[in-house]
């Protein structure tokens, strides 16, 4: 396995409008990076520059210490030792689960049949499977067996192409574990396109968000949730809580009262503000006076936790996330205490970074 390293990716197509511009990426040896971003924002096309299935304009693409794209150099896609997992697998379907796993080995290997049932069984399937064809099996399993194949020639990186995008939401579930723990007990190096934060946040080690073509925060799943780099990163990576706000003395002034906050940026210290909060921050009770109080406006039930709509007294409408069973009835009041600290971000700086969007 190798490390990644992506410098200055430029890429138009013909329109000549930058599809991707000046992509830096760094992807350690070892781990396991996301790309998100929205529909449209690059992260195919960013996948396959760096399998080598695009040229880039300009910019840099290594394995390790070998360059493969740029420099003069471009190595083609099948000499670079990468693994390719695509949205639905594209396992050859008049091969078995064993020649498919086996089709990228050196031929001596191909009859190895102890290596394709170590390799089933690195992503959680039953070796029995090796002698069925792939429409014997359901999307799930033919995307592990994808992920098998990917991985059977030792790849020096693997790429996944949102490859649980076709699966249903019970399947995807398990399919994500089954794929992560294989990825991390092989020890591979892996970069997985996708649109889903959740996917992206319980998955990887660190999550490189695009937006617009360019690379607007990269940093690790935890990070990310609480210190976005903007509100509309904020946004797309967890439900959001955006007040505006007044800095003053060290606290921030807003509709649910006096709250501690941490600058999201340098300058970011007093003066007019936006504020972000997570719904799961807010915590409800029976209206209590001097409290800052909202009337709930309806109420999502999950079963795991609950959305509540709340109607601020400005017009606001803002969701908590609620675990417990008393919750409250829509068309009463209630009082909104705040737990933990908000990010304060510069009023302005979300509708320039929309605008880029
Ligand atoms: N071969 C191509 N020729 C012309 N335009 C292209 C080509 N491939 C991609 N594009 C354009 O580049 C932009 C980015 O596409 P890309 O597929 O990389 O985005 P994405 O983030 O992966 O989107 P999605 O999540 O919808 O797959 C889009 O506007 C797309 O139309």
């Amino acid at each position: 396995m190798s490390s990644l390293t992506v410098r200055g990716l430029t890429k138009s197509f013909a329109a000549a409008i930058p599809v991707l511009t000046g992509v830096d990426l760094h992807v350690p040896e070892g781990s396991f990076t996301a790309l998100l971003g929205p529909s449209g924002c690059g992260k195919t096309t960013l996948l396959r520059l760096i399998a080598g299935f695009e040229e880039p304009d300009s910019g840099t693409v290594a394995l390790g210490e070998r360059v493969v794209t740029g420099a003069g150099r471009s190595v083609p896609a099948r000499r670079r030792g990468i693994g390719f997992v695509p949205q639905e697998g594209g396992l050859f379907p008049h091969l078995t689960v064993a020649g498919n796993i086996s089709f990228g080995l050196p031929r001596r290997q191909r009859r190895d049949g102890a290596r394709v049932a170590e390799l089933l069984r690195l992503v959680g399937l039953d070796p029995a499977l090796a002698d069925r064809s792939p429409h014997q099996l359901s999307g799930g399993q033919q995307q592990r067996v994808a992920l098998a194949r990917a991985l059977a020639p030792e790849p020096s990186l693997v790429l996944l192409d949102e490859p649980f995008s076709s699966l249903d939401a019970a399947l995807r579930e398990e399919t994500r574990v089954a794929v992560s723990a294989a990825l991390s007990a092989s020890g591979a190096t892996a970069v997985l396109v996708t649109h889903d934060q959740a996917e992206a946040l319980s998955m990887a080690d660190q999550v490189a968000v695009l937006r617009g073509g360019r690379l607007v925060q990269l940093t690790d799943p935890r990070t990310l949730y609480r210190r976005p780099g903007d509100l509309d990163v904020a946004t797309f990576v967890g439900e959001a809580v955006v007040l505006e706000a007044e800095l003053r003395g060290g606290l921030a002034l807003c509709a649910l009262g006096e709250l501690p906050y941490e600058p999201a940026a340098d300058g970011v210290l007093e003066g007019a503000a936006r504020i972000l909060l997570r719904p799961e921050q807010l915590r409800l009770s029976a209206p209590r006076p001097a409290a800052p109080t909202a009337r709930v406006s309806s109420v999502d039930y999950y079963g795991h936790d609950s959305r509540v709509w709340l109607d601020l007294p400005d017009g606001l409408r803002v969701s908590a996330r609620l675990d417990g069973a008393d919750l409250p009835v829509a068309g009463t009041d209630v009082s909104i205490t705040v737990r933990g600290t908000a990010l304060a971000f510069p009023a302005r700086a979300s509708r320039d970074a929309a605008a880029a969007l």
